[in-house]
């Protein structure tokens, strides 16, 4: 283009010279920029070189839509005709990089050749066009701002990309009709100009003698009637996005409605759902416990004058099995009988022949072998059989849970499948504890299984007893909610249910608890033990790494919970304190004494004479007791006691020394641990951080 320009200039500049032309040259440029003409010679016109990254930043401020020209014009010149006219002369370099400096030569060498041209009637008809096409530039510039505007405020939009090419494409398409629409010029004296001149209709002088420049005008005017065109699409499209803007919000606030009026339905259709389950699951867990009873036992109910009471009656395996132990028994004391009277026999004989049988003294030596060898087998099967007692004991103890456990849920208010605080749906109960009901339930806001401990207050309980024991639920709840670790069972909520009652929400376990596992089988293989004790040891160190330390003092096998994946997690904190920052290195005073589970609590517990201090190291204790419990199926003191005789004998205070059983074996590392934490002295007990360092706890070796 710009060299189509030059070549106009060049031809229309037949080597006459004249001294008027820069003066000319400058009023052209003047007068197309709006400057005053008393314009600086092109040298002084220079502008100063802008570094590389001003000229990016210019050329990307201006860059769209009319880019061909104006970023040329303004990345260089900084806009205006002055740009124009060097961007004509700067444009016959392909190397954009030269800067302003190389424009401006070129400029001045174009000027020079100028210079030389005599014609002036070239330049009167350029400055006629000149006075025209400024508009035309200015109304380019403004249409190519809002542009520029429109584009910024349109920013990241992909259709600006392709409107700059749409504006190239409609460029081209309308460079033939511009010479007749859009340069059909306006400004009269452009037209007289041409007329006066050429003497020719005026069509065919357009159509003969457009000149370059009036061309580059057209497609401006092209390329601006393109920007409008697009501008117009834009605002159809802001229209029509807006539109559909409004009709998504109203789909989206129906949906929402929608949703709203489904979510009741939706509950509904879940909890009945729950509700079958678990029904079905009561009826199989009635069933089991009739097709047990059967073979285990039952209870029945024996009448003494005017008081009923229970008692157990033995299922009809336990009977056989008494049955058939009751038979060996027999059969061994007949043997031993047998034995006894050839014993005499044999004493009374001497050394000869028992003349009435005719038995010599080998025989009875082979009568007694006899004997012997069948005492020993029927002690055998006699062992065999008790074995098999043991087991059924055990699957009598589940059993006796069990009843116990359907005529709790049987005889509780909250059998009949609740919705409780309208989110939580009963379903069956768990269990039953002192003062508190376990039921299993469903989050239906969550949608997850939870535990709802429902703890009931007892009607007869004065005021005073209700206060103390919700202080302590409060209590409880204050401290527990904070816990937040995968080896302690999460508390997520707590609400009333009514005077009397109240619930706290619990992470669920799926799992039995340590408890229902020893009773199944009291003694657990070393590596299971283990790695229980770590985790129980991971949740104690957890407690115990808070800025507010806390300590258990309820550690025993019914507060560890296992859930689906076997993870051991430590719950009920029910009796647990929170160890004040300025306690002493001693411990803290223990103000519940009496409270807790005397196979579990160590000696200072038990101090009567003063105060007891008590620190984390109680949790080392009981967790010490538990690991002893796991490996050898026994607690360590006071096993069989109750734990009035515990208190009644100061067991505790006499366990000075733990004892281990030669059978069954377990590694000297586990026995040394439970030594550490058994340690009677308080003061020479590691607390919970010093013994997690202990290697068997972190498998490391030593
Ligand atoms: N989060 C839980 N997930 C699953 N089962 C649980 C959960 N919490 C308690 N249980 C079960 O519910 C039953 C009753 O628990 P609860 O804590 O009330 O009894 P407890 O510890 O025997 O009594 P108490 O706390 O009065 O000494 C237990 O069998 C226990 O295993």
């Amino acid at each position: 283009m710009s060299e189509d320009m030059l070549l106009h200039f060049s031809s229309n500049s037949s080597n006459q010279s004249d001294q008027s032309l820069p003066t000319k040259m400058a009023k052209l440029e003047a007068r197309m920029t709006g400057k005053p003409s008393s314009a600086p010679p092109p040298q002084q016109q220079q502008q100063p070189v802008l570094p590389p990254q001003q000229q990016q930043q210019q050329q990307q401020q201006q860059q769209p839509a009319w880019q061909s020209v104006s970023s040329a014009v303004t990345a260089k010149f900084g806009g205006g005709i002055d740009g124009l006219a060097a961007s004509l002369s700067s444009s016959d370099s392909d190397d954009d990089d030269n800067g302003g400096e190389f424009l401006i030569l070129a400029n001045t060498q174009k000027r020079q050749k100028l210079k030389e041209d005599d014609d002036s009637n070239v330049f009167e008809r350029v400055e006629a066009m000149g006075d025209g096409r400024q508009m035309v530039v200015e109304n380019v510039e403004s249409k190519a701002n809002s542009d520029l505007n429109r584009k910024k405020q349109g920013r990241g939009r992909g259709h600006s990309v392709s409107g700059r090419g749409r504006g190239s494409r409609a460029n081209d398409q309308t460079k033939s009709q511009i010479s007749s629409s859009t340069c059909s010029p306006s400004n009269g004296q452009l037209e007289n100009s041409y007329h006066k001149q050429d003497g020719k209709p005026k069509e065919q002088f357009w159509s003969e003698n457009r000149s370059p420049l009036e061309e580059e005008v057209a497609s401006l005017q092209a390329k601006v009637a393109a920007l409008e065109e697009e501008l117009r699409k834009s605002h159809q499209e802001a229209t029509d996005y807006q539109n559909l803007c409004r009709q998504l919000e109203k789909e989206l606030k129906d949906l929402k409605d929608h949703e709203q009026q489904m979510k009741p339905k939706r509950i509904k259709i879940i909890s009945d759902l729950l509700i079958s389950v678990s029904k079905a699951e009561r009826q199989e867990a009635r069933m089991k416990v009739r097709q047990d009873s059967l073979r285990l036992g039952n209870v029945g109910v024996i009448r003494a004058g005017t008081v009923i009471s229970e008692t157990w009656e033995e299922g009809q395996v336990l009977k056989d099995l008494n049955t058939h132990l009751r038979h060996l028994l027999e059969a061994k004391e007949a043997i031993e009988r047998q034995r006894k009277s050839l014993k005499k026999r044999q004493s009374d004989k001497g050394d000869t022949v028992d003349t009435e049988t005719g038995i010599q003294e080998e025989d009875f030596l082979i009568q007694d072998e006899i004997y012997k060898s069948r005492i020993a087998s029927i002690k055998r099967e006699e062992e065999v059989i008790i074995r098999e007692r043991d087991r059924y004991e055990l699957e009598k103890g589940r059993l006796i849970r069990e009843m116990k456990r359907i005529r709790d849920e049987d005889g509780s208010r909250f059998n009949n499948f609740q919705i409780l605080n309208h989110r939580y749906a009963l379903l069956n109960l768990l269990g039953k504890g002192g003062f508190s009901e376990v039921y299993k339930a469903y989050d239906l806001v969550e949608h997850r299984y939870v535990a709802c401990k429902l703890h009931g207050l007892n009607a007869q309980w004065s005021e005073e007893k209700k206060q103390s024991y919700i202080r302590h639920a409060i209590r409880e709840y204050n401290i527990h909610k904070t816990l937040v670790h995968h080896h302690i069972v999460r508390l997520w909520d707590i609400f009333e249910i009514d005077q009397n009652t109240f619930c706290t929400i619990l992470e669920y376990c799926s799992g039995k608890d340590l408890d229902a596992v020893l009773k199944a089988t009291p003694v657990l293989p070393e590596r299971e033990a283990r790695i229980i004790i770590v985790q129980i040891f991971q949740g104690l160190v957890y407690l115990n790494k808070r800025t507010q330390k806390i300590i258990h003092y309820d550690l025993k096998p019914g507060n560890v919970l296992f859930d689906e994946l076997g993870v051991a997690k430590v719950t009920d904190f029910g009796l647990s304190k929170i160890v004040e920052e300025d306690v002493g290195s001693q411990g803290m005073e223990l103000t519940s004494q009496g409270a807790g589970t005397y196979w579990y609590l160590p000696p200072e517990c038990f101090e009567l004479s003063k105060t007891p201090l008590i620190s984390s190291k109680v949790d080392v204790w009981s967790a010490g007791i538990l690991f002893y419990q796991m490996l050898f199926g026994r607690r360590p003191f006071g096993h069989d006691q109750t734990q009035e005789r515990i208190l009644r004998e100061d067991t505790i205070i006499k366990a000075r020394k733990v004892e281990f059983p030669s059978r069954p074996a377990v590694s000297n590392e586990a026995k040394e641990l439970i030594r550490r934490c058994l340690t009677y002295n308080q003061a020479d007990r590691p607390d919970v951080l010093a013994i997690a360092q202990d290697p068997y706890l972190t498998y490391s070796k030593k």
